[in-house]
């Protein structure tokens, strides 16, 4: 039996019609609208369309979208006075800055300039630590995302094996942490990593975050286990491709998230949803 789809797309949807639902009901008693500022920096093509993604499901959960696209030639000192106007504004509740930045800003800067409370990607140190500490915070939105996707399915993760591939600050360490966290063994794999396939061989719950189009071949993979591949990888004809062959792993997996459809849309819905939390901290 092939694997069972775990349809991102399906549940980034009912994320969105019950924070659209909790949006009007905070008008109705009165309470704040919801405001998320987006700043982009450049003319990255990438980011440009998830920039433009990420608008889009502001307006339609009801959220006030903030829209700052800054040229490539802004400097440090004006990113940071953008940030810290920011941080001030009552109306803002998130501050999401698109990455990359251009090569001429210090990216770590400018999230260590976010108000923590207003972190919405969960990028600042304070936010990481607290996701350490398994205190209650702001989390990365592509995990967080992640292990609401496990949620919707029928997979326990205690005691669960489960092995991220990837080691980066935005996906494969506190992906380690929410999968620890949710009591599961965790081993993290990266680019030298001896005997990766007897890494990957060993999971149950598999989470490839690489980038790098088909890196882990589908008879890798265990038996049933669960497969969240996190690679977006655009292709030269401009079709999406994720770190995991398909076919092969869909033959032996028991779930996995399709690229697109899985992950990505999550990423997106877990931004409204810290949104909301960060909205609810501030305002009530
Ligand atoms: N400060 C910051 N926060 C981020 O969260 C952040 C970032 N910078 N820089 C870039 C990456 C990438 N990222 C994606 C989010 C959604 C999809 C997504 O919705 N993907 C759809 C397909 C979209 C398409 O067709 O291109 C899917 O996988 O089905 C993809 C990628 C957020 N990122
Ligand atoms: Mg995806």
């Amino acid at each position: 039996m092939p694997a069972r789809i775990i349809d991102g797309k399906a549940i980034a949807a009912d994320i969105r019609d019950q924070i659209q639902t909790a949006v009007s009901e905070r008008r109705e008693h009165g309470q704040s609208t919801p405001g998320l500022a987006v700043v982009l920096v450049g003319d990255n093509a990438a980011s440009s369309v998830y920039v433009r993604m990420k608008r889009r499901d502001c307006e339609q959960v009801g959220f006030v979208s903030q829209d700052y696209d800054l040229p490539a030639t802004t400097t440090q000192a004006e990113l940071m006075a953008l940030i810290d106007e920011l941080n001030a504004n009552p109306a803002t509740h998130g501050i999401l800055v698109q990455l990359p930045l251009p090569e001429s800003i210090d990216a770590q800067a400018v999230i260590e300039r976010i108000d923590p409370a207003k972190d919405v990607d969960g990028f600042h140190p304070q936010n990481v630590g607290r996701l350490v500490l398994r205190l209650p915070g702001l989390r990365s939105c592509t995990p967080h995302g992640v292990m609401t996707l496990l949620q919707h399915t029928d997979v326990d993760p205690v005691g669960a094996h489960a092995v991220v591939v990837g080691q980066s600050n935005i996906v494969g360490r506190p992906m380690a942490l929410e999968l620890l966290n949710a009591r599961c063994t965790v081993t993290v794999c990266h680019s030298r990593t001896r005997d990766l396939r007897d890494q990957v061989a060993q999971a149950d719950i598999l989470v490839a975050a690489v980038g790098w189009t088909g890196f882990i071949p589908g008879e890798w993979i265990k038996p049933g286990a669960t497969v969240i591949d996190v690679g977006i990888n655009r292709q030269p004809d401009g079709r999406l491709l994720g770190d995991v062959e398909p076919a092969t792993a869909m033959a032996r997996a028991a779930w996995m998230t399709p690229v697109p459809g899985g992950v990505g849309p999550l990423t997106r819905a877990t931004l409204l949803e810290n949104t909301l939390a960060a909205t609810r901290q501030l305002d009530g």
